[in-house]
C-alpha cells in the first residue's frame, strides 16, 4: 500500500517552517503527496466540477467555438495530447483556462451559465494554496520566503499558471471515440510533469491515477476534499535534484467491478512565469528561462513522437525569452534591473526578471 504523506496546511502562518520540513520530505522521497486542511471548501470544488461537466456535455460543434490555442495556453482539445511513452493520445478531452488574454476561450454564459465566475473563484483559491506551498518550498530549499511566489505571479502578463478541466471517455466508448484499436491499457500513458507542481482534484470512485513508486504502480486515492499534489521537472531543476518528479499514469478501469463511466479531473498547473530565470542555489545547472525550459522539455519528450508520426507541435509559446535576451533588456533598462535584483541573501539569486513585451 502507498505511504504517500499528508501535508497539513492548518494554521499556516504559525506553522510554515514545520510544514516546509514535511513538504521537503514528501517532495524528495515520494514526489506525490496529499494536501489536507487547506482553505478550499468542498462546495467550491464541487461547483467547479459541475461547471466542467456542463461544458463537456455540450456537443462538439459547440465546444469547437473554443479551440485550443497553444500560444495562449487556453482552449478546448480532444484526443490531441500525445504521450511519448505510448505514442498515442490521452483518451480524454480537456479545457485549459489561463489568467490573461483568453476570455474568448472560456464558455460563455449562454453555453454554461456562471462558468466564468466559478472558474475565477476556484483558480484564485487554487492559487492561494499554491502560494502557501511555494512559500514552503522556498523555505525548504533555502531561498527567500517570497522567492517562488514572485516567480509564479499571476498578475504578470507572462504568467503560465492555468487550470485544466479534463474528461476521460467512458470506457466502452473509447474505441469509438478514438476510431482506433490501439488504445492501450491507459487513459494517460506514463510521464512526469514538466511544470513546477500541480494540484489535482479527483472525484470519489473515479480513481485510476497511479505513481511508479518503489518499482510498483501504486494507486493514489484521495479522500473527499483532499488535494493530490505532484512535483514537476521544473522545480526538480530548481532544487538541484533534491526533489523528485515521479512517473505517473491514469490506468483504464479494471474488470467489471470498477466504475466504467467517464472520469473527470481538475488540474491547477503551476509553471514559473515565462521570463523567470531558473537556477538552483548551488549553481549545479546553467541558468535558463522558464520559457526555454518548457521548450526544451517539449522537444526532449516529444522528439521521437514527432519524428515517428510526422506531427508538428506548435509548442506552448511562440517567442521564448532567453537568459541572453533578458540580460540585454536589463542593460537597456537600468530601473527594471534594480527592481528585479533585490535579494535578502548574500548568495547571488536569480529572482524573476520582468520583461515588458
Ligand atoms: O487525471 C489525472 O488524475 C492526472 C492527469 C495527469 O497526470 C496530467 O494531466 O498530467
Ligand atoms: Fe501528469
Amino acid at each position: 500500500m502507498s505511504n504517500f504523506l499528508r501535508i497539513d496546511l492548518s494554521n499556516f502562518e504559525t506553522r510554515k517552517e514545520e510544514i516546509a520540513q514535511d513538504l521537503m520530505k514528501a517532495a524528495s522521497e515520494h514526489g506525490f503527496f496529499y494536501v489536507v486542511n487547506h482553505d478550499i471548501p468542498v462546495n467550491d470544488i464541487t461547483a467547479m466540477f459541475d461547471s466542467s461537466y456542463s461544458f463537456f456535455e455540450l456537443p462538439d460543434s459547440v465546444k469547437e467555438n473554443y479551440p485550443m490555442d497553444y500560444p495562449r495556453n487556453a482552449g478546448w482539445e480532444k484526443l490531441s495530447q500525445i504521450r511519448p511513452s505510448t505514442g498515442v493520445a490521452d483518451l480524454k478531452e480537456s479545457l485549459q483556462l489561463s489568467f490573461h488574454n483568453a476570455s474568448d476561450l472560456r464558455p460563455s454564459d449562454e453555453h454554461v451559465p456562471g462558468f466564468d465566475q466559478t472558474a475565477n473563484r476556484f483558480m484564485e483559491q487554487c492559487n492561494n494554496v499554491s502560494q502557501q506551498l511555494l512559500t514552503c518550498f522556498a523555505i525548504g530549499l533555502g531561498f527567500p520566503q517570497d522567492f517562488f511566489t514572485r516567480c509564479h505571479d499571476i498578475t504578470q502578463p507572462d504568467c503560465l499558471n492555468s487550470l485544466r478541466c479534463m474528461r476521460y471517455f467512458e470506457h466502452k466508448n473509447q474505441k469509438q471515440q478514438t476510431k482506433s484499436s490501439n488504445i492501450g491499457a491507459c487513459r494517460v500513458g506514463a510521464h512526469t510533469d514538466i511544470n513546477t507542481f500541480s494540484l489535482l482534484f479527483q472525484q470519489p470512485d473515479q480513481d485510476g491515477l497511479e505513481v511508479f513508486h518503489d518499482n510498483v504502480w501504486t494507486p493514489i486515492s484521495p479522500k473527499q476534499g483532499e488535494i493530490v499534489c505532484n512535483v514537476g521537472d521544473m522545480i526538480v531543476r530548481w532544487s538541484d535534484d533534491r526533489l523528485q518528479s515521479k512517473l505517473h499514469r491514469v490506468r483504464n478501469p479494471n474488470g467489471d467491478q470498477d466504475y466504467q463511466g467517464p472520469r473527470y479531473a481538475l488540474e491547477y498547473i503551476n509553471e514559473a512565469n515565462r521570463s523567470v530565470i531558473i537556477q538552483g542555489r548551488t549553481k549545479y545547472t546553467q541558468p535558463i528561462t522558464a520559457g526555454e525550459f518548457l521548450m526544451m522539455a517539449m522537444e526532449k519528450n516529444y522528439k521521437k513522437v514527432i519524428l515517428d508520426q510526422d506531427i508538428t507541435i506548435t509548442g506552448p509559446v511562440t517567442s521564448v525569452p532567453t537568459v541572453q535576451s533578458l540580460q540585454t533588456n536589463a542593460t537597456a533598462s537600468a530601473s527594471t534591473t534594480a527592481a528585479s535584483t533585490t535579494s535578502t541573501e548574500e548568495t547571488p539569486m536569480t529572482p524573476p526578471v520582468l520583461v515588458t513585451v
